[in-house]
């Protein structure tokens, strides 16, 4: 697609802007339900999967891919995210502040000691141990 921008530093609040804009321009506020949004969100996680079905596990950078599947794939994640992040504006969620919360309480929950290397569920997890390489 020509005329199509790509800018590095795009924020949570330009995109939740964009959208918002973007569907009022449209009257499509009407459609963006959290019912709606969310079913939109989880069909363009259907469409993301379907990228990586039945190829078996691929390596990081994703080498062997063409660009033109590698764009595919950046589209796909984009819907996903813009999905996500209208969905968050009309649930009246403020998405940056809640992952960096999300985040401080991950890093509660999985402390470096007994976690480093191990891919083990928190519930599995004991403090006292430095579990290594399981
Ligand atoms: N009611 C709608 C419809 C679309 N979009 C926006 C958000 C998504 O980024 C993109 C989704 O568009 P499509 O439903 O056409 O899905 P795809 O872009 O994945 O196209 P296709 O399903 O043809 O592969 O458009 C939106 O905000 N609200």
């Amino acid at each position: 697609m020509t005329g199509v921008s790509e800018r590095e530093g795009v924020t949570l609040e330009e995109l939740k802007k964009k959208m918002a804009d973007f569907a009022k321009e449209r009257d499509w506020d009407q459609f963006h339900s959290p019912r709606n949004l969310l079913l939109a969100l989880v069909g363009e996680v259907g469409e993301l999967s379907e990228i990586f079905q039945w190829r078996g596990e691929v390596p990081r950078g994703l080498p062997e891919w063409k660009e033109e599947e590698k764009q595919h794939l950046g589209e796909e994640l984009s819907d996903v995210l813009l999905y996500l992040v209208r969905l968050s504006d009309i649930c009246g969620i403020d998405l940056g502040k809640a992952a960096l919360r999300k985040l401080e309480l991950n890093a509660i929950k999985y402390p470096v000691k007994p976690c480093e290397g191990s891919s083990k569920k928190h519930t599995e997890i004991n403090n006292t141990d430095n579990i290594g390489g399981q």
